[in-house]
């Protein structure tokens, strides 16, 4: 019989329902993991759930009896994939059910960076309108998505319908070609010239050893127009010290990050110290978490653990990812 660990339910909603898997077994539900716990409670399972509790090599080598690890999320960045292929571990993730709440959330942030909202919300409450003495006031520059250059970082499920929405508002969108790779071929346009000619850059690839750091003082210095920076993607896709300096620079018109390299950011780190900024939204990793995506989630995240037991195994992630 298998036995199956979630090690952090609460990652999930309460509202969302996860169905009993149609096979016979052991489920032990965790709402939350500590690292010194992970060893302990996965003991003697065959199929551990994690959504963000991060399963090291030397976490895995400690646990022979697991054959799946069923990532609760399409990101399986917290999961030691080099070793799990080396050792006949599968992982699988969630794929497309983000396809409508990350796209969304992305333009939330864009609309409300371009158009500047935190900005005028907050002349608002301190009486700015009152004081200006007619209907409008003109604090802040407002500008539209339409015409804008979208440079959009990875190709993918999310990347795509940002790249549909983007369409429909009449912005010209344009797929990166992976940095530091020559000829871009026809459908993506060179690194170089998407950093020098975007008016927004968004992020929608995993964080692997290749891109982290992706978006450092380097390529901060090269964005010629002076983008706004849109981060659903990672924390840790961007180097974030070279953010703040990149906005004490004015090198960029503001950051819309739903994400953070640590999470939750310490009180100190970097994202907190300029997440009060008007010119920046800080939203706590929830672009996923549309009451309706969370439910295909979880569905599919069931789908993966039934499949992988009827020996014909779904959304199987290879350790390049
Ligand atoms: N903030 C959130 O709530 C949230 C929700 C869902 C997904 N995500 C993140 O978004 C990422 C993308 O999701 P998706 O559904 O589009 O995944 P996907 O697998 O469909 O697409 C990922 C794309 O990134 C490309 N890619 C891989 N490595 C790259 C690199 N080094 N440089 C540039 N591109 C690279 C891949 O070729 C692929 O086209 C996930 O990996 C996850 O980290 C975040
Ligand atoms: O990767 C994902 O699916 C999101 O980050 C939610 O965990």
């Amino acid at each position: 019989m298998h036995k199956i660990v979630f090690l952090d339910r609460a990652t999930i909603a309460p509202q969302i329902r996860l169905r009993s898997p149609a096979f016979a077994h052991e489920l032990v539900v965790h709402d939350r993991t500590a690292p010194e716990q992970i060893v302990e409670r996965l003991a003697g399972a065959s199929i551990a759930i994690t959504n963000k509790v991060p399963l090291s090599a030397a976490v895995l080598a400690q646990l022979p009896a697991l054959r799946l690890v069923a990532v609760a999320a399409t990101g399986t960045d917290c999961v030691d994939k080099a070793y799990c292929q080396q050792h006949g571990i599968a992982v699988a993730n969630i794929r497309g059910y983000a396809v409508n709440t990350v796209p969304e959330h992305t333009f939330a942030l864009m609309l409300a960076l371009r158009r500047n909202l935190v900005a005028y919300r907050d002349d608002v409450l301190a009486g700015e309108w009152q004081r200006s003495g007619q209907f409008c006031f003109f604090n802040h520059t407002i500008h539209d998505l339409r015409g804008a250059r979208l440079g959009i970082i990875g190709e993918g499920v999310l990347g795509q319908r940002v790249a549909d929405i983007a369409r429909a508002f009449g912005m010209v969108p344009l797929f990166a070609a992976r940095k530091g790779k020559t000829g871009a071929g026809r459908l993506y346009t060179p690194w170089d010239e998407m950093l020098a000619t975007s008016d927004i850059i968004t992020l929608h690839c995993p964080l692997t050893p290749q891109s982290r750091g992706m978006i450092a003082t380097p390529e901060f210095r090269a964005m010629a127009r002076r983008p706004l920076i849109i981060n659903t993607g990672r924390g840790g896709l961007v180097d974030e010290a070279a953010l703040v300096q990149a906005l004490d620079e004015g090198l960029i018109a503001g950051a819309g990050f739903d994400v953070a390299d640590g999470e939750p950011p310490a009180a100190d780190s970097p994202m907190m110290r300029i997440a009060a900024r008007p010119n920046v939204i800080l939203t706590p990793h929830v672009a996923w978490a549309s009451d309706e995506a969370q439910q295909t989630l979880a569905d599919q995240l069931i789908d993966n653990i039934e499949n992988f037991v009827a020996g014909r195994p779904t959304n199987l992630v290879d350790s390049a990812y």
